[in-house]
């Protein structure tokens, strides 16, 4: 083993330490603490478990959380006047409509409903757009949870050779922005993408983002890389053993051994893309607030 790990952990609770800070700042100045809606609509067990996890960590910031529990047959129609009372409603700086939604509900059309300046998940057009303009918005979670970690390994990205295995609106198109903005050299990868090996080899900084459990394999990493991993990936059960493994996007045994920097799952991004969650509404409450 040779790499250095990347505690996700740790760095997130500094963040959240920062958005406490904040929080509470916030509270004293303007008489009220920022506050967080999520929404959920139906009851997909996963979904469940982060959304919890998500009102738990907002409260010990010293915010306010607004949960909405949706049946999973509500109508599109009535989610959307759902958002548009959240959007009206001054107390609430930040919406979160917890995806996937059920298969009904067009999530593009709840999404572009969002006030951009409460859209904390950075997924409105409107900051979708600002981020790839280089103007001032709200940046994806999961994407910024992913920058700050390359950041904690490699303090200047510039000119290094970034690749990003991945392409959704969530999280690699996104993140393809930051490392750009960051001066790094990025080329997007996909599932159509020739000789993803090869590509991979060249990469000084390597994003895994596509959902396929332990697909990147040791000999894919450049050797003294910085690994992010941001798959999520919930093995089956072994024989006798209620839950699976949890494993990223990553091989992570072999790419120990080759990588400079990596990520592990879980501990690595997920607990970064609650922290940015908590960042990302401080960050809209102060703006909404004028300052
Ligand atoms: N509108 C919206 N925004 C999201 O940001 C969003 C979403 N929908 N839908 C679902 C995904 C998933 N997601 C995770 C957040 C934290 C962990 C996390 O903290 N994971 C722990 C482990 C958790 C476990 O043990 O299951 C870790 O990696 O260490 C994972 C996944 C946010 N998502």
């Amino acid at each position: 083993m040779s790499a250095t790990i990347i505690d996700g952990k740790a760095i997130a609770a500094g963040l959240r330490a920062q958005a406490a800070e904040d929080a509470a700042r916030f509270a004293a100045e303007r008489g009220r603490k920022a506050g967080l809606a999520v929404v959920l609509v139906g009851n997909d067990p996963a979904s469940e478990v982060y959304v919890a996890s998500k009102v738990k960590l907002t409260r010990e910031t010293g915010m306010e959380s607004f949960g909405h529990r949706l049946p999973a047959e509500t109508s599109e129609a009535d989610l959307l006047s759902l958002v548009a009372r959240l959007n009206a409603d001054e107390s609430v700086d930040g919406i979160l409509v917890q995806l996937p939604l059920p298969g009904h509900i067009d999530s593009g059309r709840i999404i572009e409903a969002i006030d951009p300046r409460k859209d904390v998940d950075g997924l409105h057009p409107e900051n979708a757009g600002r981020l790839m303009n280089g103007l001032q918005g709200l940046v994806p979670c999961t994407p910024l949870g992913s920058m700050i970690l390359v950041e904690s390994a490699v303090p200047d990205i510039s000119g290094l050779n970034a690749v990003v295995l991945g392409r959704s609106v969530l999280v690699g198109k996104p993140v393809g922005q930051l490392l750009l903005a960051a001066n790094a050299t990025v080329t997007m990868a996909h599932s159509r993408t020739a000789d993803l090996p090869a590509l991979c080899r060249n990469a000084d900084i390597l994003v895994a983002a596509v959902g396929r459990p332990e697909m990147v394999r040791g000999d894919w990493i450049k050797p003294g890389a910085v690994v992010i991993d941001v798959g999520i990936n919930r093995l089956a059960p072994e024989p006798g053993r209620e839950k699976g493994r949890l494993v990223g996007d990553v091989a992570f045994a072999e790419a120990v051994d080759v990588a400079g920097a990596i990520t592990p799952v879980p501990g690595g991004v997920g607990p970064m893309t609650i922290a940015c969650l908590l960042k990302n509404t401080l960050t809209a409450a102060r703006r909404r607030a004028g300052g």
